[in-house]
């Protein structure tokens, strides 16, 4: 093996060497023209030898080393292995070692020509650089005359051994079979499979060079069809049509640029084609985004997909379902969303701090005693296993939950047992309770679903302590003072569940638009409480949210509402009326307050006995009545502090007047003309107090008083045919009024008691009127002692003459009038003098005047408050709406 591994060159014997060299053109020339070199089989050099030729490796050796100078001169001895043999008989020695290397080995695979894989050191080209020995001449002979076993059977006959014969006819005949059968067809397969490859691969070649062709020349056509229809764009923007027609067919230098670099164009690199819909662009869908996902369903029903488009597209997962529904008409779905464990938003489970968290009701103090006092009613329905409890189900109908004792199905096919569902759904894993704490902002905490819930099914019950009302009382005055938030619902029995320490369900937000419904449910003869879905369901995710109907109770509760949703009423419960209105000051909210109770009062009142014996009704009297008594006080109060601050001020500006008048009366002379004694008049009348309590005046002008029949100390009209009376029945602002009321409020003349004491006469007037002030003017007045008072008897004249009348009617500003009314009031006067005799006023009849008046209007006060029955407040109320008097209103306008 070593041997035939090793290159010829490294074959351990020097003389092959030399043979190799010697016999190279021999070898190669037979090589070429008889057989290849793999006919020849030997494993070494030395056995190619020994085949081949008949001279053994000693002979050949020792010829050869005496041929080594001198190789070409015995040409003959190397390739003759018979006369080899005959000399080396010649010399008497045996040539046993001869026959032996002549025998020696032989390759059976050659031989037998069944060796494929012939090494490449005996393939022919190989052979035609190195040499693995002579060949024999005979065997080249033979080899070289084509009939096989010619050369050979001549071989044979040099040969003297019949054995060696007969393996060299072998060899022979194996070298012939194998050069002519099946080394040669191998090769010429192969030869003939390279052709078959080589024109196989030069029609693909072909081919693709066309189609490369046809490539190039197509885009070499769209280059040129897109920078023509640009430049025909152009063209058309630029010129008219005629000369648009010829821009279209002739080339414009810019085709004829893109036709000579169609190679460059078509070099560009493509740009990306974004997608310009969507991730599932290419994706049939009816789908308007102008419209809402349900109005898209909406129009997707109303018209169907056509087969075609139907079936053009397998649907993505998303979609296959829509499809399969609309396929069937009959179908009811809702949208679809991931499950939550799936889609998840919060990273976190929350933890709320202070949360006691209970599963089920706890009684709390004498709550449990309660309780039992009042047993609830029972229900019971007659469902049959059909029906399965459905909408007819008396005891759903009634918000009681169906068990054993109430109905006739099973559990199993009773589907009206929520309570029992959700005790079910609890004792699963999270997901199956359906339901955590979320932070939602503004709102605090909130709870969404984690789950979906099916419309009216049963989420959450809201369970916690239940309380007493003094025991909620309690709790809000001491444990939840400070609290913002409350977790108190109402429930029955006048019980209140306080979750403070409760289920989950005291998280749940209120909205405007709510999801879900909170809901009383008798259980097994107990109400409990529940959220249930609304009528849409509850997607995953979603957060739960009730109407809490609040009833904030005052405004002072009321809380803004962050719902957010578009009919959001902007607070928690009922939207106020006045909501929107600019808010009340205190005063005026109290005020109001009272009002509304008040006339809620009286509305009872009205109302029939019953009504008024309701509890609800008293409480909301004394309520009533208190806040009227409240009201009253502290309006009492201030009036009476501002009665005294005006008298105060009166008085001093009576001191003050008198002083004027005093040193008015040193400086003017005791007769006046009729202008001096109206400038005086005027000053007089500038300088006389303004008696402030207008309603004393008021009050006795009061119609109630009949008028004929005078009652002792009232005053009366001053004329019957007078207009006063009807024009003091007008709305005379109290500004007004008091101006003219000043004169009213003038002292009584001294001769009127005696006089009304003989005969009342309705001339005798009483009140302060021009007359009684022109009456001043008689010389009687004179005597009169000048009293603190601002009245002073003046010197007007002592004609008692129409003429002088009415000079003194002219001169008569005892009222000064500034506006219209009270002008009209003194024209009449003035037109109509009475015919009393004047009489002078004094201090004393004006104090007694003071005094009567003060007394008259007290007693008609006192009635007019009885009439009413109710206090300040309510009467203003009242009085308001109904009672048009003079007197009243101006009662009204005082205390305010
Ligand atoms: C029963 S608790 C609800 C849970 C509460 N968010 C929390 O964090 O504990 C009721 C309180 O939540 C707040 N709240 C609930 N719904 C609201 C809403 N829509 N807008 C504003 N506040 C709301 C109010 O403060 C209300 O008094």
């Amino acid at each position: 093996m070593a041997g035939r591994n090793a290159s010829p060159a490294s074959t351990s014997s020097t003389a092959s060497n030399v043979t190799v060299r010697t016999d190279h053109h021999l070898a190669a020339r037979s090589s070429i023209s008889a057989s290849p070199p793999t006919s020849t089989p030997p494993t070494s050099h030395g056995d190619e030898a020994s085949v081949l030729s008949d001279a053994t490796k000693l002979d050949t050796v020792v010829e050869l080393h005496g041929d080594v100078s001198t190789p070409r001169a015995q040409p003959e001895a190397q390739t003759t292995p018979g006369s080899a043999a005959e000399a080396a008989k010649s010399e008497g020695r045996r040539s046993a070692r001869s026959t032996r290397a002549a025998v020696s080995t032989y390759n059976v695979q050659i031989l037998a020509g069944t060796a494929i894989h012939t090494p490449t050191k005996y393939l022919p080209k190989h052979h035609e650089n190195v040499l693995h020995g002579p060949l024999p001449k005979s065997a080249v002979h033979s080899l070289m005359a084509t009939p096989a076993g010619k050369g050979i059977k001549a071989e044979a006959d040099d040969s003297c051994d019949p054995a060696e014969e007969q393996l060299a006819t072998e060899a022979a005949e194996a070298a012939q079979r194998r050069r002519s059968s099946r080394v040669t067809d191998l090769r010429k397969d192969a030869f003939r499979n390279l052709a078959a490859a080589g024109d196989a691969m030069a029609q693909k070649g072909q081919e693709l060079l066309a189609a490369g062709k046809q490539k190039v020349q197509h885009a070499l056509r769209n280059t040129m069809s897109e920078s023509q229809s640009a430049a025909s764009q152009h063209a058309l923007t630029k010129s008219s049509p005629r000369k648009r027609a010829r821009a279209s067919t002739l080339p414009t230098p810019e085709d004829e640029r893109s036709e000579a670099e169609p190679q460059k164009e078509f070099l560009k690199p493509k740009t990306k084609q974004w997608l310009t819909q969507g991730l599932y662009v290419g994706q049939y869908r009816e789908f308007n985004p102008r419209f809402k996902e349900s109005q898209n369903r909406l129009r997707r029903k109303s018209k169907p997909i056509k087969e075609k488009e139907r079936d053009e597209v397998i649907p993505l997962p998303m979609f296959s379902g829509e499809q399969l529904l609309e396929a069937d008409p009959t179908a009811h779905w809702r949208d679809f969303k991931l499950p939550f464990d799936t889609y998840h938003p919060l990273p976190r489970k929350i933890k709320v701090d202070g949360w006691v968290q209970l599963r089920k009701n706890r009684f709390i103090g004498e709550s449990s005693a309660l309780w039992k006092r009042d047993k609830q009613d029972s229900s019971q329905c007659y469902c049959s296993p059909e029906d399965g409890c459905g909408e007819a189900c008396h005891n759903r109908i009634m918000s009681y939950e169906c068990d054993s004792t109430n109905c006739p199905l099973t559990a199993d096919e009773c589907t009206n047992r929520p309570f029992a569902q959700l005790k079910k759904r609890a004792k699963g894993n999270r997901y199956d309770y359906g339901v955590e704490v979320m932070e939602t902002g503004e709102r605090g905490y909130g709870v969404r679903a984690m789950r979906m819930f099916d419309p009216h099914q049963i989420i959450v019950e809201y369970a916690g302590e239940i309380i007493t009302q003094d025991e909620c009382e309690r709790r809000m005055k001491h444990v939840y003072k400070k609290d913002k938030c409350y977790y108190l619902m109402s429930f029955d029995n006048k019980m209140i569940i306080d979750a403070t320490r409760g289920t989950i369900a005291r998280f749940v937000n209120h909205s405007c638009e709510p999801n879900c419904e909170m809901i009383k449910w008798t259980v097994g003869g107990e109400p409990r409480m529940a959220l249930f879905a609304g009528s849409r369901g509850i997607m995953t995710g979603e957060e739960l949210t009730y109407d809490y109907n609040f009833d904030p109770f005052s405004s002072k509760n009321i809380q803004i509402c962050k719902c957010g949703t578009e009919s959001c009423r902007g607070v928690l419960g009922p939207k106020p009326k006045d909501w929107n209105r600019p808010k009340m000051t205190m005063t005026s909210s109290i005020v109001a307050g009272a009002k509304r109770k008040i006339q809620e009062v009286l509305g009872s009142s009205r109302g029939s006995s019953s009504v008024q014996n309701s509890p609800k009704k008293r409480k909301l009297s004394a309520i009533a009545s208190s806040a009227l008594t409240k009201a009253k006080n502290s309006i009492t109060e201030s009036a009476s502090s501002q009665d005294k601050a005006k008298q105060t001020a009166t008085e001093l500006e009576a001191q003050k007047a008198s002083r004027e008048n005093r040193a008015l009366r040193r400086s003017t002379s005791m007769t006046l003309t009729s202008r001096r004694s109206k400038v005086v008049h005027k000053a007089s009348r500038r300088s006389l107090p303004v008696l402030k309590s207008s309603r004393h005046t008021t009050v006795t002008i009061k119609h109630k008083t009949p008028r004929s029949v005078p009652r002792p100390g009232a005053l009366k009209p001053i004329n019957k045919s007078s207009r006063l009376p009807s024009i003091l029945q007008r709305n005379i602002p109290v500004s007004k009024a008091r101006k003219s009321s000043s004169s009213l409020k003038a002292p009584k003349t001294p001769a009127r008691s005696a006089r009304s004491a003989k005969s009342p006469s309705p001339d005798s007037s009483p009140n302060i009127t021009p007359a009684s002030l022109r009456s001043a003017n008689r010389p009687s007045a004179k005597k009169l002692k000048q009293s603190k008072l601002p009245f002073k008897a003046l010197n007007l004249g002592s004609s008692k003459s129409s003429k002088s009348t009415k000079s003194t009617a002219d001169s008569e500003p005892m009222v000064e009038n500034t506006d219209s009314e009270d002008d009209d009031i003194e024209e009449e006067f003035n037109a109509k003098p009475s015919r009393t005799p004047k009489r002078p006023v004094t201090a004393n009849s004006m104090r007694r005047a003071t005094a009567s008046a003060k007394k008259t209007f007290e007693r008609s006060v006192r009635t007019s408050t009885r009439a009413v029955g109710v206090g300040k407040a309510g009467l203003r109320g009242d009085l308001n709406e109904g009672v048009r008097g003079n007197t009243i209103r101006m009662l009204t306008e005082d205390d305010d």
